[in-house]
């Protein structure tokens, strides 16, 4: 059984219900998982390091990051997450250029800081319908294999 913790900001709840179908392939697959909001939790960086996956889900506001996020990420300079396996997850919006470029800024944060990046990006088309949900339970099934390789 392998460690998981999931974090998501998400303004209107797109986000959220991908996490939310993620969230219960994991718990189903008889994982633990905890489950916290950019917007409502307090995350301290360093209880990173108590979980073996780590799932961090986030829409995208003007090109980047949302406020919600900003801090968290600053504050991924104090870690060292050698040996986690990081996946990145958020509803975007095609009318935008950068799409779901949150996303991407996480991406490219985590090899820094010795995490291994889980290779999909779920990116999904404003809110989810049933097929973009069946893409999140792949998502996290690829997620889970992926780490059960790294045990
Ligand atoms: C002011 C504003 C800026 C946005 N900028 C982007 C953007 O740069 N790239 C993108 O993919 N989506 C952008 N979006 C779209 C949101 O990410 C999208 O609506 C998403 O579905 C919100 O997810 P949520 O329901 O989890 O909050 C923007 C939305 C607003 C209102």
């Amino acid at each position: 059984m392998a460690k998981i913790i999931m974090m998501d900001a998400s303004m209107t709840g797109s986000t959220e219900m991908m996490a939310d179908a993620i969230g219960d392939y994991i718990k189903g697959a008889g994982h633990e998982l905890v489950r916290k909001s950019f917007d409502f939790d307090a995350i301290d960086v360093q209880e990173l390091l108590d979980y073996d996956g780590i799932l961090i889900g986030s829409y995208t506001w003007d090109d980047d990051l949302p406020y919600e996020v900003e801090d968290f990420y600053e504050e991924l300079d104090e870690v060292d997450l050698t040996g986690k396996l990081v996946g990145v997850f958020g509803s975007c919006d095609s009318f935008y250029d950068s799409y779901g470029a949150a996303l991407e800024t996480i991406a490219a944060r985590i090899p820094t800081i010795g995490g291994t990046m889980y290779g999909e990006k779920l990116k999904v088309e404003l809110e989810p319908n049933d097929e973009d949900i069946e893409h999140c339970k792949q998502f996290a099934a690829g997620f889970l294999e992926q780490l059960s390789k790294m045990e």
